[in-house]
């Protein structure tokens, strides 16, 4: 059963979302409860011709959707749990950047790490958006990096425990 769609007390920014042709009919993304990160976004594909993903294979999934993000945010597309859980199914490239001055469709790389054919089918919802701020920096060309107690020790310097 599907629960209610919660709307939010939070009044965060608008973002515009253009419904394209192909995704009529389907349900706007929308938060699934009242303190969800992500909106689902959901397979635009045609309601006869499901997309087979067979194991270890790629597809680039529609969504339908043109956004229209504020300056200053971007859209990150991340996998949904519970298929990446029961199916082996991930965002290839999570999180999924859509800039903020994109006008194309929003799509899914999808990947399938299963051992079992994924049919994705029509208004599945496939992964999710998270709305998130963006921090463009300017550049200043340095000759030294200031020194630091850490230095340049990374990737497991401080030990494993
Ligand atoms: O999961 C994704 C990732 C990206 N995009 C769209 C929106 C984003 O603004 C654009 C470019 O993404 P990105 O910068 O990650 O790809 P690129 O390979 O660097 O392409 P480009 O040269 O067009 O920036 O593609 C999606 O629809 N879904
Ligand atoms: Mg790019």
């Amino acid at each position: 059963m599907r629960t209610a769609v919660h709307s939010s007390s939070v009044i965060g920014p608008t973002v515009g979302f253009v419904r394209l042709p192909h995704g009529e009919g389907l349900p706007l993304p929308a938060y699934e409860s009242a303190g969800a990160a992500g909106m689902d976004l959901r397979a635009a594909v045609p309601e006869d011709r499901p997309l087979l993903i067979l194991p270890g294979k790629r597809a680039l999934v529609p969504t339908g959707l043109v956004l229209e993000i504020p300056e200053g945010m971007e859209g990150q597309v991340r996998p949904r749990s519970g298929l990446a859980f029961k199916h082996g199914l991930t965002v290839l490239n999570s999180p999924g950047t859509v800039d903020s001055d994109y006008r194309g469709e929003v799509k899914v790389l999808l990947v399938n790490l299963g051992d079992e054919d994924f049919p994705v089918t029509r208004g599945m919802r496939i992964a999710q958006i998270v709305f998130a701020p963006v921090t463009q920096v300017t550049v200043e060309e340095r000759a030294l990096a200031g020194g630091t107690t850490r230095g340049a020790g990374g990737f497991g310097s401080t030990g494993t425990a």
